[in-house]
């Protein structure tokens, strides 16, 4: 690996704002490199919740700790809660890690510095009361620290159950719209529970909002690796002529969690594993793996390509589907006494079209397995004319290793060191630790929250792509809602059932016997 080269950022778009410039002062780290365009309020609904606590306001804390938001900053947060300021700084303040700051701070004084510039306002979703004072604050920070003339940016972050997301749109849409720069709405999923919920929630947003100003936030999509995809497929040379049916077996995309539900049984008992992390998550990475090379980075030729390819999933064959549930999911007061809610679900998708008919995508994702881990592993065809009598030795393999620990890494046949002509499996590795030692990866909501404030909308859903989603998942998911699927159950701690290792031996997938590498970066690396 060699040189960085900066890319080029995607031609502006509609209301794009600039990438970076400096506007840094006071109050500012030194590596101050903060986006340039007016005064910005960033309203965070839903503030007193799960997200925002451990996810949005962390986020939006590396930003302003690396200088990436303006000095004209103010932060609401916006729920039902009656909670003081106070309140929430004690909620949010233990999630919050200054990591590296200026070294002429205290990390306390850069904690509570971002702690001031958050105000707490409680009100009702279903009343106009409270988004009509959430106006008046945004507007009067607005007029003493931007004055009448410069530009100001809105951005609310709906960190709330979609349920409430129609009626908390209409208030905005209402009362607090920027009259004098852009404002910008990111929706968390799960945007619908099937096709028609998604397009009936879609159709009521877009009522609202334009498409540009709608940001439907999927958080796989700003996992380092997840943007390293297009990067490695379409600048190597080594991948550009394999990448397809002619050279690739079968493709897995896994997704695993060492524990259950958590805490969040409510909410997972309705939605399920498929739409909770397939239909999403790692619709979004099977994407980026098929798609062909858009015609630039441009947000719109990128999502065209996306859409592209989902239009050639074929319908999915209850054959090639394995769900279940663990063992002691229903001991959890939360969930529905005899709930037959999938927390485990292995789905081979397959594409028809010119690069990938043949190829099973095996997609599969568990809760309460024995490790926690997401990863793309690809497995290539036996090398023809096989002389050195190696296949025991197992097939060439690329897997990207999304978390944790982020890892490129190859499986190779090689000729074991010694006197004897002997072929071994081995691995060339690309462990980001390893290799990228000073760097601190981002996280995946710090990414997606600044792409936001640039207007760069490459890595959020598009209303098209959403749907085409939905098309795919929504048979599947109404034959199970319906009890049509047997239902396994699985042990906690395990590799899940042994049926999803059945469907993917039968779908042409070969496992190395034998050696099993152990990456450096990771102490347990448990087959996929
Ligand atoms: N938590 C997570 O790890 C992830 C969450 N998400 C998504 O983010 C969004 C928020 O998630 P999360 O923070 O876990 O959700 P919470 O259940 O914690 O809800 C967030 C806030 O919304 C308000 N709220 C809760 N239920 C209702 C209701 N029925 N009607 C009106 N308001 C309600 C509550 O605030 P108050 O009562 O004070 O107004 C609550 O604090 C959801 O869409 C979720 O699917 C996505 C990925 C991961
Ligand atoms: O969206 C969700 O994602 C998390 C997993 O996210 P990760 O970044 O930790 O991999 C999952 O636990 C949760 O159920 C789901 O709603």
């Amino acid at each position: 690996m060699g040189t960085t080269a900066e890319m080029a950022a995607p031609p502006a778009l509609g209301n794009a704002a600039p990438r970076m410039c400096g506007d840094s002062k006071s109050d500012q780290p030194p590596q101050a490199q903060t986006v340039a365009g007016g005064g910005l309020s960033i309203v965070v609904l839903g503030a007193s919740g799960d997200l925002a606590k451990k996810k949005t306001f962390p986020a939006i804390f590396n930003l302003y700790k690396q200088g990436f938001l303006p000095n004209e900053l103010q932060i609401i947060g916006y729920a039902r809660s009656n909670m003081t300021n106070e309140d929430l700084y004690k909620k949010i303040r233990g999630y919050l890690k200054p990591g590296r700051t200026d070294p002429m701070k205290k990390p306390e004084d850069v904690i509570n510095q971002f702690l001031n510039k958050i105000t707490y306002l409680h009100g009702d979703y279903n009343a106009d009361e409270g988004f009509i004072t959430l106006n008046e604050e945004v507007s009067k920070f607005e007029q003493e620290k931007c004055g009448e003339d410069r530009r100001t940016r809105r951005l609310f972050y709906l960190a709330l159950p979609p349920s409430v997301y129609p009626v908390v749109s209409q208030w905005i849409r209402k009362h607090c719209m920027n009259t004098r720069g852009w404002t910008r709405v990111v929706v968390e999923k799960p945007f619908g529970k099937d096709l028609d919920s998604a397009e009936a929630l879609s159709s009521q947003l877009g009522a609202l909002f334009s498409e540009e100003q709608l940001y439907r936030i999927d958080h796989y999509l700003g996992k380092e690796l997840v943007q390293n995809l297009l990067v490695m497929r379409f600048s190597n040379r080594f991948f550009v002529p394999i990448w397809n049916r002619d050279n690739i077996a079968s493709v897995q995309i896994v997704f695993k969690e060492d524990f259950g539900t958590e805490g969040r049984g409510g909410y997972f008992d309705e939605y399920g594993i498929i739409r909770d992390i397939i239909q999403n998550h790692l619709v979004q990475v099977l994407c980026l793996v098929t798609m062909e090379k858009p015609v630039s980075l441009h947000p719109e030729h990128v999502r065209d390509e996306k859409v592209k390819v989902l239009r050639c999933v074929e319908p999915i064959r209850d054959e090639d589907v394995v769900i279940g549930q663990y063992e002691g999911y229903k001991d959890d007061p939360t969930v529905r006494k005899n709930t037959t809610t999938p927390t485990f679900a292995s789905i081979a998708l397959r594409i028809n079209n010119e690069r990938w008919d043949g190829v099973p995508f095996i997609i599969k994702a568990g809760k309460a397995l024995d490790s926690r881990k997401a990863e793309v592993r690809v497995q290539f065809k036996d090398a023809p004319g096989d002389i050195f009598k190696c296949k025991k030795q197992g097939r060439n393999e690329f897997v990207m290793r999304l978390q944790p620990n982020e890892a490129m890494y190859m499986k190779l046949t090689m000729k074991e060191p010694g006197l004897e002509m002997k072929a071994t499996q081995s691995e060339l590795d690309m462990s980001y630790s390893l290799r990228y030692q000073d760097v601190v990866i981002p996280e995946a909501y710090e990414r997606l929250i600044l792409d936001t404030i640039r207007g760069d909308q490459q890595h959020f859903v598009r209303r098209d792509e959403l749907k085409v989603a939905w098309e795919i998942f929504t048979p599947l998911l109404h034959r199970i809602d319906a009890g049509k699927l047997p239902l396994v159950s699985y042990k906690q701690g395990s590799r899940g059932p042994t049926e999803a290792n059945d469907l993917i031996t039968r779908l042409g997938y070969v496992r190395t016997d034998g050696y099993c590498w152990k990456p450096p970066t990771l102490k347990v690396e448990p087959a996929a």
